[in-house]
């Protein structure tokens, strides 16, 4: 039998996205020896423009470029992580998420400089900067720990470390799952519950998108999917849609399924300052994960969530 051509896929060109890459290379390459993949790095308007995001269209900043290289060919499959994918706007209508891998655990991790004593958040003293750019972790750790300073903080998972050990901050937020896949979790000093910190919504799931029409590479990548992630994401995703949050919205949003196989999603959004939030719990069967996420939005919604988000700068 001929070798196909490899499977070309797309991502961010950052040390974390091309570790996930490769994730998704072996997986594919595990699931047919025939047909190889190799991995086409690409340079994101979000990953080379410094300061805050809004000011450059948000977060959308990561995933353009992805679009154009897959809409135009240059690529078969492109993978991304679900949290960087805008809520706001659909995706382009010839694409397909053919594969949501397994969800890692979504929960965002304290860090402390390198050498400095090992402690959780509660423990950090007063005026302790801790460096944070997404309002939704800002907002929160305002809410739980306003003993604490929250601090800017962009760039890569490997820079942002480099600047904490620097001493640029006393300690940083990231997420738990970035940390583990780029081979980092012993930095993490506490890993935050999630009714300290509810996670951003798709957080820790990685989805590989495909054009719809490209009926052998959705194939390839079916075998791949987490049915259950898929809900979540769903569930998740149909929320953050009906809220319509900006690029910079301070929302947060997690599904999961209990023992009876049950979907459960929280939602919450929250003022900048975490002086003010919402908060809704809904469940439903998986089959309808879409009209969960919806009427979890609508109970937001009711309880004010348009003007904290409009109260946000975007
Ligand atoms: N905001 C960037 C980003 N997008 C996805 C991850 C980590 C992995 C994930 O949640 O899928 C991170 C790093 C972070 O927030 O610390």
């Amino acid at each position: 039998m001929p070798t196909a051509r490899p499977l070309r896929i797309g991502t961010r060109s950052s040390p974390l996205a091309l570790a996930q890459a490769r994730g998704l290379r072996d997986l594919l390459a595990a699931a047919d020896p025939a047909r190889p993949a190799e991995i086409v790095p690409i340079t994101t308007t979000g990953d080379t423009r410094k300061g805050s995001l809004a000011a450059f269209g948000g977060k959308g900043a990561f995933v353009k470029e992805l679009d154009r290289a897959l809409a135009a060919g240059d690529v078969d499959v492109c993978l991304h992580c679900m949290k960087d994918v805008p809520g706001d706007a659909p995706r382009p209508p010839g694409f397909l998420w053919a594969a949501y891998l397994r969800r890692d655990d979504p929960r965002d991790c304290l860090l402390l400089p390198e050498g400095a004593p090992r402690r959780g958040l509660p423990d950090l003293p007063p005026g302790t900067r801790v460096g944070t750019s997404a309002v939704r972790r800002r907002a929160q750790l305002r809410r739980r720990h306003p003993h604490l300073e929250t601090r800017e903080f962009r760039g890569n998972i490997n820079s942002r470390i480099a600047r904490l050990d620097a001493g640029e901050y006393d300690a940083a937020v990231l997420a738990y799952a970035g940390l583990r896949r780029a081979g980092l979790e012993q930095r993490a000093t506490e890993v935050i519950a999630e009714d300290v910190l509810c996670p951003a919504v798709g957080s820790a799931v990685l989805g590989a998108e495909c054009r719809r029409d490209d009926t052998a590479v959705a194939a390839a990548l079916r075998g791949l999917d987490d049915p259950g992630t898929r809900t979540h994401v769903t569930a998740e995703r149909a929320m953050l849609r009906a809220l319509n949050g900006h690029c910079n919205s301070p929302i947060a949003g997690h599904a999961t399924t209990g023992p009876d196989g049950r979907v459960s999603l929280v939602g919450m959004v929250f003022a900048a300052d975490g002086a003010a939030w919402a908060r809704a719990r809904a469940s439903a069967d998986p089959g309808d994960a879409a009209d969960l996420g919806a009427s979890v939005a609508d109970a937001l919604l009711t309880q004010g969530a348009r003007a904290l988000i409009e109260g946000t700068a975007h």
